[in-house]
């Protein structure tokens, strides 16, 4: 590992050094175990502790195949997604990792009694399959998190849409919080220039999602002088939600639950916030029923905002807590996009509030490649900024974890896997110079 350690740190080093290199035998990865899933029965979801479920273990590296690339991992970041799978919820990963192992003699391979998680990365490409063109050893990289097989129909409009559509990392192993990680060809994209290895490994999932979710034809398709309400506006999702807005010349009405939170957005260039832990909105009145004039209150707070106007898009993803909330303060004819149930997966709404004002609800996950790419590109032109806050050693995952659990963290939490410190990879500093204020609003709050 030091070997291809050195080679990526050498500004010598050769496409043909990097193939040259020889693998190692096994990797530091992290893992959660099958063997532990039941672990946390008959907890409360937020006392089931990442830090118990989470290992960093040593691992034999995976054999390569067809249209894949070993990458050497230099930093990831943490996502919500490994928070599920260390805490087992709602499902087990391992039956994931089961199903896939059904498919083929190759997939196979994934089947193990560990999960190796992590669905962003930044590093250096070590080795490609055969069939594998477009990519090379020595390419900085980082890769977006979708994996398909491509072999139905169906996924050849839309490639979320195929049958074989899985997020790596969560529903595949050999993820990205570890020192190698196997991914598809078709999820690697050229690593942003101007950013540290763990600031280009902070926005891939999230920026993706989001790009999808609220610009994309496929999610809500936002426009010009757009009101959009975001949920959690400075966290993962919601900081690139907000940017996007912003960049997009929308209006974004940015929900979040602290002070430190609202000048962070305001420090992002928004203006409409709403403190929902300073305003007290109690949307449920016990676990069965929620209360309507919280609702009303929530949106006549948002038209005060506004001048008046309603929420053209709802940025959605508490899910049950807030989803009445938000389809009652969407204006006639707006959307709510969603793409998870943090709170809870059975929401419940006023369907009234959607058919008689023509509203819409649009499902949305992750992005396609094309998207992930449009998304990373954003990234790579400055025109959209990572949201690091803290970023953490590979041993330190399990906290990492627990942090983004709970909701202790800002923005992105970071994971340095084989750098071996903050700061490197910068490979073109003019332009960093120019966007560092940004680059930094997130950092160390
Ligand atoms: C990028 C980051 C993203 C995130 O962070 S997202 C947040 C984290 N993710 C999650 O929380 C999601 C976790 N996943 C799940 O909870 C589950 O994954 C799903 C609920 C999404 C799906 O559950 P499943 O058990 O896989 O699907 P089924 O459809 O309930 O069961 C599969 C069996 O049901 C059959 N089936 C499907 N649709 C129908 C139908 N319409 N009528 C009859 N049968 C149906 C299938 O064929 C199959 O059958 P057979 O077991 O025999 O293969
Ligand atoms: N389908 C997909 O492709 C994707 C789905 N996800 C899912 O989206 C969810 C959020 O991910 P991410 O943004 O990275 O997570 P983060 O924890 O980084 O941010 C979520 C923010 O939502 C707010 N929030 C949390 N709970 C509530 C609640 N009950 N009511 C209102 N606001 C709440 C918090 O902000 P505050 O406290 O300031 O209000 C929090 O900071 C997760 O469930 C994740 O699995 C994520 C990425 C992709």
């Amino acid at each position: 590992m030091k070997d291809i350690l050195d080679a990526i740190q050498s500004p010598e080093s050769t496409p043909a050094d990097f193939a040259a290199l020889p693998l190692p035998e096994s990797y530091r990865a992290i893992t959660v175990h099958k063997d532990e899933t039941e672990m946390f029965a008959g907890l409360e979801t937020r006392d089931k502790d990442p830090r118990k479920s989470i290992h960093l273990d040593e691992v034999p590296v995976p054999e390569l195949g067809p249209g894949e690339a070993l990458v050497a991992v230099m930093a990831s970041s943490v996502n919500y997604n490994s928070v599920w799978t260390s805490i087992f919820e709602p499902l087990s990963t391992f039956g994931f990792l089961e199903r896939y192992g059904r498919l083929s003699e190759l997939t196979k391979r994934h089947d193990l009694p560990y999960h190796i998680i992590g669905s962003d990365l930044a590093g250096v490409v070590l080795r490609t399959g055969p069939g594998v063109n477009a990519w090379n050893p020595g390419d900085e990289v980082v890769a977006h998190c979708l994996s398909v097989e491509l072999e139905s129909s169906d996924g050849h409009n839309d490639t979320m849409l195929d049958p074989e559509q899985r997020i790596w990392g969560f529903e595949t192993n050999f993820g990205g919080l570890a020192e190698i990680a196997l991914v598809k060809s078709n999820q690697l994209m050229p690593k942003p220039k101007h950013l540290s290895w763990e600031e280009a490994a902070a926005p891939g999932l999230v920026n993706s999602t989001a790009y999808r979710q609220l610009v994309s034809r496929n999610g809500a398709g936002m426009k010009q002088g757009d009101n959009v309400l975001i949920w959690g506006a400075s966290g993962g999702l919601g900081s690139y939600a907000t940017q996007f807005a912003l960049a997009g010349g929308a209006n974004p009405i940015c929900v979040v639950s602290s002070d430190q939170k609202a000048d962070i957005c305001r420090s992002m260039g928004a203006e409409a916030i709403i403190d929902r832990n300073a305003e007290g909105y109690k949307f449920w009145k016990d676990e069965q029923n929620q209360d309507p004039r919280e609702w009303k209150r929530f949106g006549k707070r948002i038209r005060e905002l506004t001048g008046g106007e309603d929420v053209d898009i709802v940025f959605e993803h508490p899910g049950r807590e807030t989803f009445g909330a938000s389809v009652y303060v969407t204006r006639k004819g707006g959307t709510i996009v969603t793409c998870a149930s943090t709170s809870g997966y059975n929401h419940e709404y006023d369907n009234r509030y959607l058919w008689m004002s023509l509203k819409r609800i649009i499902g949305s996950h992750f992005a396609n490649y094309r998207e992930a790419w449009e998304a990373n590109r954003l990234i790579a032109k400055g025109k959209i900024h990572p949201t690091l806050s803290k970023v953490y050693s590979l041993e330190e995952t399990g906290q990492a974890a627990y942090d983004v659990h709970r909701n202790l963290h800002q923005g992105k939490v970071g994971v340095l896997c084989l750098a071996p410190e903050e700061g490197l990879g910068v490979r073109d500093e003019e332009m960093r110079a120019k966007h560092i204020d940004a680059i930094n609003r997130f950092r160390n709050i």
